[in-house]
């Protein structure tokens, strides 16, 4: 991977990516693919459109064969985990998938309880109680938590998504696009929220986006997906000075320019 930035110590990489190959029949979709994302930071990871950003996401929790590589998260490699602590590794990451994936039969708070469900035994007062505060935490009003997905606006149902994804206290945090479908204000809002639950969880967050205002807005580092492999990683003002048509076009095209010159967005909630 080009040297943008420091290079870095094993133990401040919460996961390292080496060598990854994947594919679907004939297609390659990684291949040799290097990537760390360090401890506490919100990594950005952007690409254009097929350049396998799910892909990646999902090889790394373990929902996508892999073919060749190394897949390290909190030290421990994927993919010689027995199933125990595979489930016990699982327990330590939220993911939050496109759309926010919820399940449209359960309500706000049985979604949030679903992993309660798969990975704790709790009683189901305690149950309630957890997810109740999940609720408020991602700043939806308690009176959402009986309510049911097609009830919610698209910002709400983003929100239940991520009060899902953080139900079991994780440090690690998956979002696919948590912006995509927002407007711009409640986009805005939705990006603070990950930033502040990042600082006082002091999570770190692997973010799948195209949304540049929120690059610029909360990422710490942004890493290129394209031609199968990460391509560049590294602050914004790092990328800027990177020499790829992708990225030039990416980040000082017209929007990247606009995102870059700091746009403010009014903060209310989603
Ligand atoms: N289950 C699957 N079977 C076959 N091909 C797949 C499967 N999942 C993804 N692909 C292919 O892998 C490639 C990468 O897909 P992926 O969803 O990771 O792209 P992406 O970078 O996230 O795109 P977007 O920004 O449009 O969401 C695409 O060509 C897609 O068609």
């Amino acid at each position: 991977m080009p040297g943008l930035g420091p290079t870095l110590d094993e133990d401040d990489a919460v996961i390292r990516v080496r060598g990854l190959v994947t594919g679907f029949g004939e297609q390659i979709i990684h291949d040799k693919l290097d990537l760390d994302v360090r401890k506490g930071e919100i990594l950005g990871v952007v690409g254009g459109s097929g350049t396998g950003k799910s892909v990646l996401m999902r090889a790394i929790v373990g929902l996508q064969s892999t073919r060749e590589g190394s897949i390290k998260v909190f030290g421990e490699e994927t993919r010689d985990l027995d199933a125990a602590a595979a489930k016990d590794l699982r327990r330590r990451w939220g993911v939050m998938f496109q759309e926010g994936a919820l399940f449209s039969s359960l309500s706000v708070a049985e979604n949030i309880e679903v992993p309660m469900r798969e990975f704790l035994d709790l009683p189901e007062p305690l149950m309630d109680e957890l997810a109740g505060y999940k609720v408020t935490m991602v700043g939806l009003p308690v009176e959402a938590g009986p309510k049911f997905p097609s009830e919610l606006s698209g910002g709400m149902k983003k929100r239940a998504g991520l009060a899902r994804a953080l139900s079991l206290d994780p440090l690690l945090l998956f979002l696919d696009e948590p912006t995509a479908g927002l407007d711009p204000i409640s986009a805005a809002a939705f990006d603070e929220l990950i930033k502040v639950l990042k600082e006082t969880l002091g999570l770190t967050v692997f973010l799948i986006t195209h949304d540049l205002d929120t690059l610029h807005a909360i990422c710490d580092r942004v890493a290129v997906l394209a031609d199968k492999k990460v391509l560049a990683v590294g602050t914004i003002p790092e990328l800027l000075t990177f020499d790829h048509p992708w990225v030039r076009e990416y980040f000082s095209g017209p929007r990247g320019r606009a995102a870059g010159a700091g746009k403010t967005k009014t903060m209310e909630p989603a």
